[in-house]
């Protein structure tokens, strides 16, 4: 059927319609659609196209690369009998001209417009210029569609447009254009880039932690509203972020926040939030959360994502009761910032990150379902974490010839056993310093530097590595120094484990230096405690059942090891050396703490 010239749209209605138009003449005229370039459009006959001419608005000429005048191959296209209906399409919307201001259209308007098109067939890349009754000419640019199998959603390259297609708008930050009130469909957009690459976000030996994040935190987000509901799920709107220092619990939070399309992320320190005028703390929490309010005021589920990173969140989050101020207002604060994520006015559109060393200090009552509920540990990286960590603090001396050529980052992250990601920032740091050093002149400290001759060489790592201690695993009076009351045999379980690690270390006799064992104690049963007790030897005998008592009816009936430890010294106070603690000095400690 050959080639048509390509010709301008007659007007304004033919170029918002995604026809495309040839003469009343022609003999394609008979046909339904058309296809050119790998792209189908519906077909329509218009008494002012010239014969021999196809009519093309400005948007169609740009994707099939062609201008007025030029020669344009056109085929009949008639749909194959099993083209799909698209259940969804992932588009991104801006203006028709590359130069467009900054607007914010409705997404129901934009629906129902781009429902016109309905019996029009779309293909992926396709672009589809359209304009709206409140002003403004757009262009549609599809960069997905997916149809509906039995329940899954499948890719598919074309479909037919229905009236019952979804829409979610996507925009990765090029387009100057947002979309208002996405019933839900916004959620799509929360994440800038579509890959997430660890590295290069200066973040190593956490790409299962990040993983774990994404997929209990993010991924009910990415899906428009149509199908959580569907599926029962609520957004999670508190992740807690634990372990010890220095692990990258921070860095971590503030790069999900740089990921995110939400507001930019805030980020507080627990003890700042605390006031010791009162009321003051409380108003402090409600500040952190009144633009996140504010905007589920005015927008709903169409708010962006506000993120707020708690960092050193046990200092306010104590378990309540458990500060000795007098004041409550830990309690208040607590409760304050539980109504903000779990109360009748909770929010939506928040993501509350909490950050801790200590999660054994927290309430518990923060960490139930709606609230903190899930937990990531972030603990020391292994092996092949350090190697990322190395990597990534010498990637700027490598790129700037300043790292010798025999450095083994390998060898490194091998000996750099128990070692956190600051620590090992640390070690670059020392080490640098040391080739730094090499190179200055004491004699004459004007004298001018020699970059060249500044090279950080393994011996460097190595006299750093001297230095440097990780504050977990190594040390053995630190070890020493946990274990004061000796080893407590506080139960069965106990017991068992016991016999059989004895029995597994006798067995490999020779070995046992390479064992590294660690118990945790979680919760002591009554009759643990008496044991417990009896071996701490700091109540008469003759007392211990009555002091078992007094704890289980003001706690409860299991209690942690960690807490007896700290309800005991906080006992002994003001019980002189050598003494027992006396049974109304033990109700009065369990009474302040409790
Ligand atoms: N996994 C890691 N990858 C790269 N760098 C890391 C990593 N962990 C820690 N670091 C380095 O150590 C610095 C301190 O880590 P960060 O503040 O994130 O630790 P943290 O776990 O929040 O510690 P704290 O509990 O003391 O607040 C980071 O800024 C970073 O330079």
């Amino acid at each position: 059927m050959g080639s048509r010239v390509v010709d301008n749209c007659p007007d304004k209605a033919t170029a918002t319609s995604n026809f495309v138009y040839v003469s009343e003449a022609d003999e394609l005229g008979g046909y339904k659609y058309v296809e050119s370039t790998g792209f189908v459009f519906g077909l329509r006959a218009h008494a002012l196209v010239p014969d021999g001419s196809v009519a093309l608005n400005g948007v169609q000429r740009r994707i099939l690369r062609v201008a007025a005048k030029d020669g344009l191959e056109l085929r009949p296209y008639r749909p194959p009998k099993d083209l799909p209906f698209v259940a969804m399409v992932y588009a991104k919307v801006t203006g028709v001209l590359d130069k467009v201001r900054p607007a914010e259209v409705q997404s129901e308007e934009l629906i129902n417009r781009l429902l016109k098109f309905k019996g029009q067939i779309l293909t992926k890349n396709q672009h589809v210029a359209f304009d709206l009754d409140s002003g403004g000419n757009y262009k549609l640019m599809i960069e997905q569609l997916l149809i509906d199998v039995e329940g899954k959603s499948l890719d598919t390259p074309r479909g037919f447009l229905a009236e019952n297609t979804a829409f979610i708008f996507t925009n990765d930050g090029s387009s100057p254009i947002t979309i208002a009130g996405q019933k839900g469909y916004a959620s799509s957009q929360i994440f800038k880039t579509k890959t997430i690459s660890f590295e290069s976000l200066g973040i190593g030996g956490l790409d299962k932690q990040f993983e774990a994040i994404f997929r209990r935190a993010f991924a009910s987000r990415v899906f428009p509203a149509s199908i959580t509901q569907r599926l029962g799920i609520k957004h999670v709107k508190g992740i807690l972020l634990y372990g010890p220092p220095g692990t990258g619990k921070t860095l971590i939070a503030r790069q999900i926040g740089k990921m995110l399309n939400g507001k930019e992320p805030k980020i507080v320190n627990g003890p700042e939030v605390l006031n010791k005028f009162v009321g003051q703390s409380e108003e402090n929490i409600r500040n952190l959360f009144a633009d996140a309010d504010a905007e589920f005021k005015a927008k709903g589920d169409a708010s962006a994502l506000h993120i707020i990173i708690f960092d050193e969140i046990d200092a306010i989050c104590k378990q309540r009761g458990s500060v000795r101020d007098g004041s409550g207002v830990h309690d208040t604060v607590v409760n304050q910032l539980l109504t903000k994520i779990d109360g009748v006015d909770s929010l939506n559109n928040i993501l509350l990150i909490g950050m801790t060393n200590r999660k054994d200090m927290l309430d518990e009552a923060l960490l139930r379902p709606g609230r903190l509920e899930v937990l990531i540990e972030i603990g020391l990286p292994d092996e092949k974490g350090r190697l990322q960590i190395f990597k990534i603090h010498t990637s700027k001396m490598s790129e700037n010839a300043f790292l010798a050529q025999g450095v083994d980052l390998e060898r490194l992250a091998e000996i750099t056993k128990n070692f956190s990601g600051a620590e090992i920032e640390g070690l670059v740091k020392d080490a640098a310093a040391y080739a730094l050093n090499r190179n200055i002149n004491f004699d004459d400290l004007h004298a001018p530097l020699e970059e060249e001759n500044i090279k950080v060489t393994m011996h460097d790592f190595e006299k750093a590595f001297e230095e440097v201690k990780p504050a977990f695993g190594a040390s053995t009076e630190a070890l020493e120094s946990y274990r004061t009351h000796g080893i407590i045999p506080c139960g069965e379980a106990f017991d068992h484990l016991r016999e059989t690690l004895t029995t597994l270390v006798q067995q490999s006799m020779g070995l046992a230096e390479v064992f590294n064992v660690s118990l945790h104690v979680p919760s002591l049963r009554v009759d643990e405690m008496v044991k417990v007790l009896r071996h701490l030897d700091c109540f008469s005998v003759m007392d211990i059942p009555q002091a078992v008592d007094l704890l289980t009816s003001i706690s409860s009936k299991v209690v942690p090891m960690k807490k007896l430890l700290l309800w005991l010294e906080m006992a002994r106070q003001d019980v002189p050396e050598g003494q027992k603690i006396p049974l109304a000095r033990w109700e009065q400690a369990l009474r302040d703490l409790s």
